[in-house]
């Protein structure tokens, strides 16, 4: 496994290519599309096979955190080969310079990369938002702190110490322990470090105590379950996130991730704040507490996309609970069209292990069988031994969970059953899906620049990988987000006849498409374009036969061709 991982690979590619993809196509359409829906789901469950051949390609997003073990151009381009769709720079941690110099690393190993555009991986901000956070420790204090059960700590708001935290004395701000009740429990990240309030000592201070052993690390997360961070709706932003947001903007990163979204406001702050930038990009809610939970539709109608921070998420509500959260979210955010990330302890173990645990890759099955766009590493690549090898590994069981989808029926509500503006657009990608599904394509090929095609093909969810054409760079990377889209940037010169240019895009991306293996000639894929130059003009659905690479085939003169013989209508 490691072998392989070491061979590198590309932003979708799977790590083991054992079957050609128009067999994998054929036995997909077998098992998934048409048998399937004569099946039933026990059925489904009968007939999964551990011997299936994984596809040649990955449908969902990884999302890696940096830090000090991947800081490095050479281990970025480790993790980027290895299949990281989007880098998260957690700007709870570290300074601006460090980040700037993380970015320039990350964009460096772009560049290194053979196969990668820069739209192959998008870069991301997480801003701290309303949730509190300890100080940092003096140098000679050995972080992590570890802290035994019965010890105690004394809490307190004295600035003098926000960069001289002890063992004994941390950090954080008065409001949180103004608001804090003898008796309160406390928990610092996810856990399993808790404390109890014993004693307010005064508004500055107080004393807690050790009830769940556990270890403190520098601007960890501090937090009593099922309450509220305070927030000020006056000015939903800090001053740390506004400069936070601005050094995105300056920096040209393509999405924020917010935290401890509350109410709609904070994305709506969020989106103020970015100024010029707001149309390039986009704004992400993090879902980490109970409020949060219950005011999701107010939240996802404001944001770009959804975050679920299961690992806060499980210190404000029991841990048990936690699933049902998670599957709600991710069923929403589908009906939503929006796209869904899934975070926090995926791999865990694998910050050490050169193997995950059985329950954690159960675990990022799951989310997937539930339906996320995207799963999230955070401490296995910040801190972890091997940021590429977790990162390949993750990718493997992406694809094991995807191959065992029941596509049809999991995701057949969202064509049919649920409320979808009636509009051509819509109607379009629905026709797109169903047409893959159907008649077993091996893809569908989406001519799109602002990227709104190939995202409302993506919320039905075909079968089959997206292959998104843009002339945009931003639109490349924003795509990351969205489930099985795999964007081509096509760079070459503009064809002045409208249908001649778009004849060149599609042929530049099925040849891009074919070196990774992802297609090959004779298979069918579902071609989605306009019938006329400009935005808002997608509504052909054909279906074709990819031709040979040597073919220069006008793409259209294909389908009109073939609509001769089949009968098939634009
Ligand atoms: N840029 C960084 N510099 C140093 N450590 C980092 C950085 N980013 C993340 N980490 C470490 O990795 C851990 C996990 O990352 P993440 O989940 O983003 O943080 P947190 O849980 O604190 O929000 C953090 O607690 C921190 O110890
Ligand atoms: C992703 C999470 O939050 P943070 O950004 O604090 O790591 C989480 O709690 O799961």
């Amino acid at each position: 496994m490691y072998k392989d991982y070491k061979r590198g690979l590309d932003s979708r590619s799977g790590p083991s290519i054992t079957m050609e993809s128009g067999d994998v196509g054929r036995q997909m359409f077998q098992i998934q599309s048409g048998m399937n829906m004569k099946q039933t789901y026990l059925q489904q469950i009968c007939d999964l096979d551990v011997d299936r051949p994984i596809r040649t390609y990955r449908m969902t997003n990884i999302v890696c955190t940096v830090g000090p073990s991947c800081e490095s151009t050479q281990v970025l381009k480790e993790m980027v080969a290895s299949g990281m769709n989007i880098c998260r720079f957690n700007m709870a941690h570290a300074s601006h310079e460090w980040h700037l110099q993380t970015l320039r690393n990350l964009r460096e190993a772009i560049d290194q990369s053979c196969k990668v555009s820069h739209g192959s991986v998008a870069t991301a901000i997480d801003i701290t938002g309303p949730g509190v956070r300890l100080g940092r420790f003096s140098e000679d204090v050995e972080v992590p702190v570890q802290l035994k059960k019965g010890a105690t700590v004394v809490m307190s708001s004295d600035k003098a110490i926000k960069k001289a935290c002890t063992k004994d004395k941390v950090y954080v701000i008065q409001g949180f322990i103004m608001r804090a009740k003898v008796g309160d429990k406390i928990f610092i990240d996810d856990g399993p470090l808790c404390f109890k309030v014993m004693k307010k000592v005064s508004l500055e201070e107080m004393i807690v105590e050790v009830v769940h052993q556990g270890e403190m690390n520098n601007n960890g997360l501090v937090h009593i379950p099922m309450t509220t961070p305070n927030i000020d709706v006056d000015e939903y932003l800090s001053e740390k996130d506004k400069k936070d947001i601005k050094f995105g903007v300056d920096n040209q990163v393509d999405m924020v991730f917010v935290s401890w979204v509350l109410q709609p406001e904070m994305v709506t702050a969020v989106r103020e704040a970015l100024g010029d930038a707001k149309d390039r990009v986009m704004v992400v809610a993090k879902i980490e507490s109970y409020n949060s939970v219950k005011r999701i539709d107010d939240i996802l109608e404001v944001a770009d996309g959804i975050l679920i921070a299961r690992g806060d998420l499980g210190n404000d509500i029991p841990p048990e609970k936690v699933f049902l959260a998670q599957k709600m979210i991710v069923g929403r955010a589908n009906m939503a069209g929006k796209p869904v990330i899934c975070a926090a302890q995926m791999l865990e173990s694998m910050v050490t292990n050169a193997r995950p645990t059985r329950a954690e890759a159960s675990d990022v099955a799951n989310a997937i069988l539930d339906g996320t766009d995207c799963v999230m590493l955070s401490r296995e690549t910040a801190l972890g031994n091997e940021p590429a090898k977790v990162v390949h590994t993750l990718a493997q069981i992406c694809q094991e969970a995807e191959n065992a989808l029941y596509y049809d029926a999991t995701f057949r509500d969202l064509r049919f059953a649920t409320p979808v503006p009636t509009n051509v657009a819509h109607a379009t990608s629905i026709a797109a899906v169903e047409a893959a599904i159907r008649g077993s394509a091996s893809a569908i090929i989406v001519v799109t620049n602002s990227g709104r095609s190939a995202r409302l093909i993506a919320r039905y969810r075909p079968h089959c990988i997206i292959i998104a054409i843009t002339k945009s760079q931003h639109t490349a990377s924003h795509l990351n987000l969205y489930r099985g889209v795999f964007s081509v940037i096509h760079t070459g010169g503009s064809n002045t006849q409208w249908y001649s240019d778009v004849d060149q895009r599609i042929h530049y991306a099925l040849g891009v498409a074919m070196d990774r293996g992802y297609v090959k000639p004779n298979d069918k894929a579902v071609l989605v374009t306009g019938y006329q130059a400009g935005p808002g003009s997608t509504n052909c659905v054909r279906s074709i036969v990819i031709p040979r690479r040597e073919e220069k085939a006008s793409y259209l003169a294909i389908v009109s061709q073939q609509n001769d013989e089949d009968s098939c209508s634009d």
